[in-house]
């Protein structure tokens, strides 16, 4: 297991988001799912996601893949916990129960273990509180990248504005991880 780097945020902390225009979790991403985690005990953060009417598969049943990027930016969440810049290498979702609109997921995420650039991860949504039936279940491995990998990879003009996103610049300092 890694440390918890030293200036991670207090259990109860609201982590803000890590892009504005993150579909995820960013304020600026028309119809993104803005959903924002909360550092809970140790290596682990909770995230709350509302199906709402704009996320259906079926009709009144969340879609699977929205289900899976809020999990997929649940785990992510955890990686802030240890200091580290990693992207989603693998991510793997168990669809126990239908997740209807209107209803809220309680999302539990958490470090499992690290090895070389990888970092396990895994999370439980729950349905009708923090303590209800598990309906979904995902594990996620991280792959550890440097700062190199977004300014080769992202679209320069992107890039550059999120440079200068008050936002993100105040995360990165948060852990003292900006290059
Ligand atoms: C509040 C904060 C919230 C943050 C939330 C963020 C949530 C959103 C996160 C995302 O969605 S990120 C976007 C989706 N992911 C990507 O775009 C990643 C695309 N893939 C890549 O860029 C490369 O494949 C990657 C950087 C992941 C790996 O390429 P590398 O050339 O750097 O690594 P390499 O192939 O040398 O592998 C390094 C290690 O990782 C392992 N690995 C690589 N890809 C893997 C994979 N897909 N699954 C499992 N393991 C993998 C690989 O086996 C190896 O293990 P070992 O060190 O033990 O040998």
């Amino acid at each position: 297991m890694p440390d918890k780097h030293s200036n991670a945020p207090e259990p109860g902390t609201k982590l803000g988001s890590h892009y504005s225009r993150c579909f995820g979790c960013g304020d600026d991403a028309l119809g993104g799912l803005r959903v924002s985690s909360t550092v809970g005990e140790g290596l682990s953060v909770t995230t709350e996601f509302t199906v709402t009417d704009n996320h259906q598969g079926a009709p009144g049943l969340a879609h699977g893949g929205l289900l899976a990027l809020a999990f997929d930016e649940a785990l992510g969440a955890v990686n802030w916990l240890i200091g580290a810049i990693a992207v989603t290498g693998r991510l793997e979702t168990d669809y126990l129960m239908p997740v209807p609109v209107g209803t809220t997921l309680h999302i539990t995420a958490q470090c499992d273990g690290i090895s070389g650039r990888k970092i396990y991860t895994s999370a439980v949504g729950r349905l009708g509180g923090p303590e209800g039936e598990a309906a979904v279940r995902a594990t996620a491995i991280f792959i550890q990248v440097g700062v190199d990998h977004f300014l080769s990879n992202g679209r320069l003009e992107d890039v550059q504005e999120a440079m200068h996103d008050p936002e993100q610049l105040r995360a990165a300092r948060a852990f003292e991880v900006n290059p």
